[in-house]
């Protein structure tokens, strides 16, 4: 009668899976982290801050921390990290998280590549996020634009007025702040593989990432096998298909309303946003879809309890057809 016996590690176990079935869907779950090259860890899913009005994106941000997003994506040209710095202050000053608990990412914006331009930038940004450090700093995009107080110059006839600065220079400016302690991690943004292999060749602190539209319109599956044959991870933005891009117009396709998605979706029983932001997940791409609605805020983090088939990946792969969203900012 040896299967009758009383083995507490059999109680202790089956306690355990009761309670992880009982209590799992209430407990905030986190995001897996990603190494770096550098051994710095970054959170796979964070959130969005482009287009969030300064008038939102306090709560929004606060809603998300509380939700369990410790992956905040800011930049100086997105006009809020004043209001961002002001939910991490609030949300760090309540006990929810520690400073350190977060992971902070700003970039400098094309009118500051200049070398001298480069420190005073980043710590403007840090100024108004209220942090000492940023956990990763990006070269938002590889061209310069002409150094003036506007963000985006312009000349008589409206078309932007480039500057002669190469982002190789800048980069350089960067190198030396990691080392200063105000930047954990360096990066790109928008870099295609040619402006990366240039980089590469100078550069003593390799990019441990590179911030670019992804999604299954575009699903740069070369660029990511090119990034990731040097380690560099790749960071999707606009995983949603930016609908709320300013230069969106209606006769637009639109990435969420995808018929052939839909049908994933319901298949799984997920909202097609979970499965655009499990597609990057399971691809090993970090991403920031972004929401100033608590509830999309939520259900976007319901992601980590579910997972793609290669199958369906493999099936959202051929979805690509170059449908770029978000086109150089010139
Ligand atoms: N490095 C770069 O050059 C760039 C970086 N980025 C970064 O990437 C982030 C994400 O990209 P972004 O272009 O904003 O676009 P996303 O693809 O994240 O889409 C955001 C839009 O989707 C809506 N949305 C969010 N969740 C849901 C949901 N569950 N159901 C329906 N609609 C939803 C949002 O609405 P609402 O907010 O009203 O809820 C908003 O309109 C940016 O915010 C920014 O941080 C983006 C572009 C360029
Ligand atoms: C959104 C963004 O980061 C742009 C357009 O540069």
């Amino acid at each position: 009668m040896t299967f009758l016996k009383f083995d507490s590690r059999y109680t202790t176990k089956l306690v355990y899976n009761l309670l992880k079935t009982i209590l799992a869907p209430k407990m905030s779950l986190k995001a897996p982290l990603v190494k770096f090259y550098n051994n710095q860890e970054c959170p796979i899913l964070g959130i969005g801050t482009w287009k969030s009005k300064p008038g939102e994106v306090t709560q929004a941000v606060k809603d998300a921390i509380d939700i369990g997003y410790r992956h905040i994506d800011c930049a100086f040209v997105y006009g809020n990290e004043k209001e961002v710095g002001e939910a991490i202050t609030a949300k760090i000053n309540d006990g929810t998280v520690k400073r350190e608990e977060l992971f902070i990412t700003s970039k400098l914006w094309n009118t500051f590549h200049r070398p001298d331009l480069v420190k005073g930038a980043l710590l403007k940004s840090l100024e108004n996020l209220q942090i000492k450090y940023l956990d990763l700093y990006l070269i938002h995009w590889p061209q310069a634009y002409k150094e003036e107080a506007e963000l985006f110059p312009t000349d008589e006839a409206g078309k932007i007025q480039f500057s002669e600065v190469d982002y190789i220079d800048t980069w350089k400016a960067l190198e030396p702040l990691a080392g200063e302690g105000l930047v954990k991690s360096l990066g790109v943004s928008n870099f295609n593989s040619g402006q990366l292999k240039r980089l590469l060749q100078v550069a003593s602190v390799k990019p441990v990432t590179n911030q670019i539209e992804c999604h299954p319109y575009l699903n740069q599956r070369r660029l990511k096998d090119f990034c990731e044959s040097h380690d560099i991870k790749i960071t999707a933005y606009s995983p949603l298909g930016s609908p709320d891009r300013p230069w969106a117009k209606p006769e637009d396709p639109q990435l969420m309303e995808d018929p052939k998605l839909k049908a994933i979706a319901d298949r799984l029983g997920k909202t097609v946003a979970q499965v655009l932001i499990r597609y990057q997940i399971d691809r090993g791409n970090i991403v920031i879809p972004k929401s100033v609605t608590r509830s999309r805020i939520e259900s976007n983090f319901q992601v980590l309890d579910f997972k793609l088939s290669h199958e369906d990946v493999s099936l959202i792969d051929s979805f690509d057809c170059n449908g770029r969203l978000v086109p150089m900012t010139a």
